[in-house]
């Protein structure tokens, strides 16, 4: 058995600052389609600080998503884990991490969320009176940024609007810069501005873990009120101990603003670009959303059972997913030698694979550039196991899934109900960092629409 094909570069930089620039020039997809033309589906590498194979295919991804968890570890690279910290769920394994995640889940199944859709509903319906109503154009990116960030504010932690949540946007969009680094923290590096904003927040959460436990006691009973209270009312049956400790659940809070924010924005954002170039995608969508407001009172909030009924909405969102995901590529860390067909993949070495190689693979999708939300429909066309890789897979797949349907699927329920948009730019470029970025933040135009339901529920 031998290490498989490819040059790890210069020691530490290795291929990372390659890898970065293609990004930024959204251009990672053709330098990973490179390597595979070059090596094979199999190859080694060295990112952001350590010996890396890269992997590709469904048959790569079931390997990955399927292995013991006593071959490969959730490790990050190095830059996540100490801006996030070190006992967030990413970084956490074996019963350690079911613990965190079922305490995680607990709040974020949909027999817990499905109470909290009117909630959401009426944040997003506050979002587009303050910040579409009344304007010709808006720039969708930082806006869908802000909404999803305020969304998470008020329903998982419990932030009410004003300077507290103020402040916390700014720290994190610092924080997040450095979350793909060369881990070398010297004075006015990225990285070092990252992890000054890193401890930032943590002192706010921390001081939010104050207040609320303050008030737990107060009362005297346990919490669904937002995320954190449920945390801190969790306790364990026999031994009536903490589930998690504060460091566990500042690092964990933290996670879930990294990981439930940027994403399901982004979602958005692609989606309303999307439906700007298909209108009539935009139309059968149209036609979905009339259909359930024609069965509401004039400004009743959405509900649940509502949500059940946006079937079509949500395969145009999956294949947005599909062309866009935001999580560009994953990692783990390889705990033992582990023998992969004729290689080897060294104990301590990272295994890094992209779900976007694989939902552009056109063996697996025909003609995968187009916008078809009724591929992922039909049974003849419907991917096999391991090809759509958005929300990842096996026990690690995503737990905010949930959270961001029932968002997405209300900011889409409102908005094409209340306004019809085009794009003001021919050329919308966007870059990775890591996460999907549109230079020009995706301005559009945007017109309410003339029913009087429109002007009554989104007009002050
Ligand atoms: C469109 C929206 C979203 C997408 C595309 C997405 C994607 C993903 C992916 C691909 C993973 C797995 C990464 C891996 O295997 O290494 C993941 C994990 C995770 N996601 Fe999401 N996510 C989204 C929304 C959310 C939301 C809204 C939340 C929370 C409210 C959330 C919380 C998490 C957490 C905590 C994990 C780690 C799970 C674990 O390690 O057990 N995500 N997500």
């Amino acid at each position: 058995k031998r290490l498989p094909p490819g040059s790890l570069g210069f020691p530490i930089i290795g291929q990372s600052l390659s890898m970065l620039r293609a990004m930024k020039a959204n251009k990672a997809e053709e330098w990973l389609q490179e390597r595979v033309r070059k090596y094979g589906p199999i190859s080694k590498l060295n990112l952001f600080g350590t010996p890396t194979v890269f992997l590709h295919g469904p048959a790569a991804n079931k390997f990955i998503y399927t292995c013991s968890e006593k071959l490969m570890a959730n490790k990050q690279p190095a830059s996540i884990r100490r801006i996030i910290g070190e006992r967030n769920i990413l970084e956490l394994s074996g019963d350690d991490h079911r613990r965190v995640r079922a305490a995680l889940v607990s709040f974020l199944k949909p027999e817990t969320l499905k109470q909290y859709v009117g909630r959401i509903d009426e944040e997003i319906r506050f979002h587009l009176k303050n910040h579409w109503y009344g304007n010709n154009e808006i720039k969708v990116m930082p806006l869908m940024k802000s909404l999803t960030f305020n969304v998470i504010c008020s329903l998982l932690f419990g932030i009410e609007r004003g300077p507290r949540r103020d402040t916390l946007v700014k720290l994190f969009e610092e924080a997040m810069e450095g979350v793909l680094s060369v881990p070398i923290n010297f004075p006015f590096t990225v990285f070092n501005g990252s992890l000054k904003a890193s401890e930032k927040i943590k002192s706010i959460i921390m001081e939010l873990i104050h207040d609320k436990r303050e008030k737990l006691e107060k009362n005297g009973v346990s919490s669904n009120e937002d995320l954190i209270m449920s945390l801190l009312s969790m306790k364990d049956e026999t031994s009536d101990s903490h589930v998690l400790s504060d460091d566990e659940i500042v690092d964990n809070i933290f996670v879930v603003m990294v990981a439930g924010h940027d994403t399901t924005s982004i979602l958005l954002t692609f989606l309303i670009k999307l439906l700007a170039d298909n209108p009539t995608v935009y139309n059968l969508v149209l036609k979905e959303q009339e259909e359930i407001s024609r069965g509401k009172a004039l400004g009743e909030l959405l509900a649940w059972e509502d949500l059940a009924k946006m079937k079509y909405t949500w395969k145009v969102a999956m294949e947005s997913l599909r062309i866009n995901p935001p999580v560009f590529c994953s990692f783990r860390t390889v705990l033992q030698d582990i023998e992969y067909g004729e290689y080897i993949i060294p104990k301590g070495w990272q295994v890094i694979w992209a779900s976007c190689m694989t939902h552009m693979d056109e063996n697996i999708y025909s003609e995968p550039t187009k916008f078809n939300p009724l591929r992922l429909e039909s049974q003849a066309t419907s991917p096999p196991p391991y090809s759509f890789m958005a929300f990842g897979g096996g026990p690690r797949m995503c737990p905010g899934y949930e959270f961001a349907r029932i968002e997405t699927l209300t900011m889409i329920h409102n908005l094409v109900n209340a306004f019809a948009w085009k794009l003001s730019l021919k050329d919308n470029f966007f870059g990775r960092n890591p996460m999907p970025v549109f230079h020009q933040g995706l301005p559009v135009q945007i017109q309410l629409k003339k029913s009087s339901d429109a002007i009554q529920i989104y007009q002050f």
